[in-house]
């Protein structure tokens, strides 16, 4: 059996990466989602195990020195971390795991695994991005401000992803994204290394 794919989406805040992911698992219920562990507080209306692991500075610090995190970084003042066994026992079953996180996690990630495959979700305009992000209502001026600062950096290392996905209307982004997961299952280097286990396995026999 062929490992999963795993897929890194990032984007700036407010883009709508929550709501593609989301759209995506409806979509496709076989999409692992990897929930991610943070120091943030929880918004209205997300579950600690649902949206993220909502952990104390010290329990994260106490999962950096478990090495219990794939990746971690620090976001406009909190901490945002991949947890590692979820992730690596998801793709041996062979099933395709979707992470969604920031870029400096996203260049972490591609340097362990730089067949991954990594998205750049990306706002019709810088605008649309402030609209979006102040309407959702969740976070105050002065943290959408900084987010829009740390939106323009975030954009500018685009070039270390794979795909840019313009997120216009979100089936049109989904629909995107679901031709991008299926082009690359039909990759010849995973067929290749598919034929050598499948060799292997015959001369065993
Ligand atoms: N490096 C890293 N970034 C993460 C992780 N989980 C979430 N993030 C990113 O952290 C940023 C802030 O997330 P959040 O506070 O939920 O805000 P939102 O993306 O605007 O909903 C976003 O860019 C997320 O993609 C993670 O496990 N690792
Ligand atoms: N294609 C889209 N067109 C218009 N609004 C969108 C689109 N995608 C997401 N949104 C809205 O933008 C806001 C931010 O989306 P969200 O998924 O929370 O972004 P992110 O997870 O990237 O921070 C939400 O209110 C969401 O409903």
């Amino acid at each position: 059996m062929s490992r999963g794919l795993l897929i890194v989406l990032s984007g700036p805040s407010g883009v709508g990466k929550g709501t593609v992911c989301s759209q995506l698992r409806q979509r496709q219920s076989d999409l692992v989602y990897s929930v991610s562990a943070t120091t943030r507080l929880p918004r209205h209306g997300e579950i600690d195990g649902i949206n993220y692991f909502f952990k104390t500075r010290e329990q994260f610090q106490d999962m950096i020195a478990r090495d219990a995190l794939l990746e971690h970084a620090e976001y406009v003042g909190n901490y945002y971390g991949t947890p590692r066994d979820f992730v690596e026992r998801t793709l041996e079953t062979g099933k395709d795991i979707i992470l969604e996180i920031e870029v400096q996690g996203a260049l972490k990630v591609k340097e362990k695994f730089a067949e991954g495959v990594f998205i750049f979700l990306v706002p019709p305009s810088l605008d649309e991005l402030k609209h979006r992000i102040t309407c959702r209502g969740t976070e105050n001026a002065d943290v959408i401000d900084h987010r829009m600062t740390v939106a323009v950096e975030e954009m500018s290392l685009i070039s270390y992803y794979d795909y840019a996905v313009v997120n216009d209307q979100i089936d049109a982004a989904c629909h995107r994204i679901q031709s991008i997961i299926t082009a690359e299952h039909c990759r010849k280097d995973r067929f290749i290394a598919e034929l050598a286990s499948m060799q292997e396995a015959s001369e065993k026999a």
